[in-house]
C-alpha cells in the first residue's frame, strides 16, 4: 500500500516512470527556488509525492520553447508525426500496469478501472496518429472563369490545455493526440491532485522521440495564474479545457481578449431514462456502469435516473440488490469496485444533496454512510422519490448518489430530462423503435446512449451543447479543433 514516493516506486515495475518534476522544452524542471506541492493518496490521505510547483514566469518560458519548437514539428509529414505518436502509444500500452498504479495512487479509482483508462487514453494517441495522414483539404469550383479555389488546413500553433483530476491520463491524451497530430505543440497543466499521471506521459513522450518542446507538462498549484498566462500569452493560439462550467466561463472571458480559439468540455447533469418496455436487467447493469464509473466522478455519469411508473419498484429493488454488493475500498487492493472520493469536499457535496432530498420528501434506499478512518470513503447511495425541485436536478452531484425519479409518459420525461442548463450526455433504455428515434432526437444533449451506459470511445465526437461546452473531442472531427482553414484563391 503506497505511503510515500519511495513506497509508490516500489510498486512499479519501472520506478523511473514516477517523475515529480515538470517537463518543459525537453528538460525536467524543478519549481522556482525548489518549490513543490504535495500529492496525496485519497484512499489513505498520506503524501505520496512532492511535485515541482512552477511559477507563472516558468510557464511563460515553457510556452516560448513550445512556440520555438512548433514550426519544425509542423514541417514533418503526417506520416512522420504518426510514427512517433505510434511509438508513444506503444510505450503507454507496454507500461499500462505502472501507469495505472500511479493513477490509482493519486486519483483513487480501482486499478482495473485505471488500467481501462490508460487503454482509453492511449487510444487517442493511436487514433490521431493515424489521422495525421488524413488532414485533407478541398478544391472548390471557382466563382469566375479564371479563378481556382483551394482550401488547406494548417496547425493553429501552440495549444494550451487544462485538465481535471478525474481522468488524469485520458483527458490529456484526448487533447494532446489531435494537437500533436495536427502539427501543434502542446503545453498541458494537469490538475494539482493528479500531476504524476501527466509527468509520466512526458517520460514516455521523451522515450518515444517526440522532439523537445513539442509536448510539455507544467505542474503547478497556481491554477488561476496559469490559466491567465495561457489566456494572455500571445504565443498561445488555442485553449482546450475540461472541467467545470464555472471555470470554463472564466477562461472563456479571459481568452476573449485575444480572441483565442477555445474548446470547452464542461459540466453535465446526465439523465438516464428507463422506459417500461426496457430490458430491466440490462438497464440495471447500464445504470451501474454509467452511474458508478469512477465512483460517480465523471461528467457523463448518470446524475438523474428517471424510471417509468410501471417498472419503478422492480428497477429500484434490482439496482439496490446489485449496488449493495459493490466492494468499496483502496483501489490498489484486489476486488475493489469503488474507490475513495477525491477529497472531503466531494463527500460533503453528496451529503448535502442527500440531506436536501430527504428534507423534500425523498427516502434513502441504500448507503450514504461515511467510512471512519483514513481515506475519503462513502458507501454508494440510492434515494427514491426524487423530484425536480431537489438540488441534484440542477447541479451535478459528482459522486456515488443515484436518485430515482418516477415518471408517467414520454413527453413528461423529455421535459424533465431537458430541464437543465447542461447538455452533455444522456441515456435511455427502451425497445420500441419509433420511441427510440423520437426520444433520441428530442433529448437536448451532445451524446445519447441508447440501451447502453457507456458511450466513450476515441472514434466518436465527444462534447456537449448548451452550457456543457464548445467543440468536440475524439473522432475525425477532433483534429479540426487544432487547425485553421485557409482558402487560397488563384487567378489563372
Ligand atoms: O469528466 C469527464 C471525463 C470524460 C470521460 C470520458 O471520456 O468518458
Amino acid at each position: 500500500m503506497a505511503k510515500t514516493e519511495t513506497d509508490l516506486k516500489s510498486l512499479l515495475k519501472d520506478p523511473s516512470l514516477l517523475e515529480p518534476r515538470a517537463y518543459g522544452g525537453g528538460e525536467w524542471m524543478d519549481g522556482e527556488g525548489g518549490a513543490t506541492f504535495d500529492v496525496t493518496n485519497p484512499a489513505r490521505g498520506d503524501v505520496i509525492a512532492k511535485v515541482a510547483d512552477l511559477s507563472r514566469a516558468q510557464v511563460a518560458a515553457v510556452i516560448d520553447k513550445a512556440h520555438a519548437a512548433q514550426k519544425e514539428w509542423a514541417s514533418w509529414t503526417g506520416k512522420e508525426r504518426a510514427a512517433v505518436l505510434r511509438k508513444w502509444f506503444d510505450l503507454m500500452m507496454e507500461n499500462a500496469d505502472d501507469l495505472a498504479t500511479i493513477l490509482t495512487a493519486e486519483q483513487g479509482k480501482p486499478h482495473a478501472e485505471a488500467k481501462g483508462e490508460i487503454g482509453y487514453g492511449a487510444s487517442f494517441i493511436e487514433f490521431f496518429g493515424e489521422e495525421a495522414k488524413r488532414v485533407y483539404g478541398e478544391t472548390i469550383p471557382g466563382h469566375q472563369r479564371d479563378k481556382r479555389i483551394t482550401v488547406i488546413k494548417q496547425p493553429i500553433g501552440v495549444a494550451a490545455s487544462i485538465t481535471p483530476w478525474n481522468f488524469p491520463n485520458a483527458m490529456i491524451t484526448r487533447k494532446a493526440g489531435p494537437a500533436l497530430a495536427a502539427g501543434c505543440s502542446f503545453v498541458g497543466r494537469p490538475a494539482a491532485e493528479t500531476p504524476l499521471s501527466a509527468t509520466v506521459l512526458g517520460v514516455l513522450a521523451e522515450r518515444a522521440g517526440i522532439p523537445a518542446g513539442v509536448f510539455n507538462i507544467v505542474t503547478s498549484s497556481r491554477s488561476s495564474e496559469i490559466g491567465k498566462e495561457f489566456c494572455e500569452n500571445g504565443k498561445v493560439r488555442k485553449l482546450t479545457f475540461t472541467g467545470s462550467t464555472e471555470v470554463g466561463r472564466i477562461l472563456l472571458k479571459q481568452a476573449a481578449d485575444q480572441v483565442m480559439k477555445c474548446s470547452m468540455e464542461l459540466g453535465g447533469n446526465a439523465p438516464f431514462i428507463v422506459f417500461d418496455d426496457a430490458d430491466l436487467d440490462a438497464a440495471v447493469e447500464g445504470a451501474i456502469m454509467c452511474k458508478f464509473r469512477n465512483n460517480g466522478q465523471t461528467c457523463v455519469c448518470a446524475n438523474r435516473i428517471y424510471v417509468q411508473a410501471g417498472v419503478y419498484d422492480a428497477f429500484a429493488k434490482k439496482l439496490a440488490d446489485r449496488v449493495g454488493k459493490m466492494k468499496v475500498g483502496d483501489g490498489l487492493e484486489d476486488g475493489t469496485e469503488l474507490g475513495p472520493l477525491i477529497n472531503t469536499d466531494a463527500i460533503e457535496k453528496v451529503q448535502e444533496h442527500v440531506a436536501d432530498a430527504k428534507a423534500k420528501g425523498a427516502e434513502v434506499l441504500l448507503g450514504g454512510e461515511v467510512r471512519q478512518g483514513p481515506g475519503n470513503f462513502l458507501t454508494p447511495t440510492i434515494v427514491t422519490g426524487a423530484t425536480q425541485d431537489m438540488l441534484f436536478s440542477k447541479d451535478e452531484t459528482f459522486g456515488p448518489l443515484a436518485p430515482l425519479f418516477k415518471f408517467e409518459n414520454e413527453d413528461e420525461v423529455i421535459e424533465m430530462a431537458n430541464d437543465t442548463i447542461f447538455g452533455l450526455a444522456s441515456y435511455f433504455y427502451a425497445k420500441d423503435l419509433s420511441r427510440v428515434y423520437k426520444v433520441a432526437e428530442a433529448l437536448e444533449y451532445g451524446i445519447v446512449g441508447v440501451n447502453t451506459g457507456i458511450i466513450s470511445t476515441e472514434v466518436a465526437p465527444f462534447g456537449g451543447v448548451k452550457q456543457s461546452g464548445l467543440g468536440r473531442e475524439g473522432s475525425h472531427h477532433g483534429i479540426d479543433e487544432f487547425m485553421e482553414m485557409k482558402y487560397i484563391c488563384m487567378s489563372v
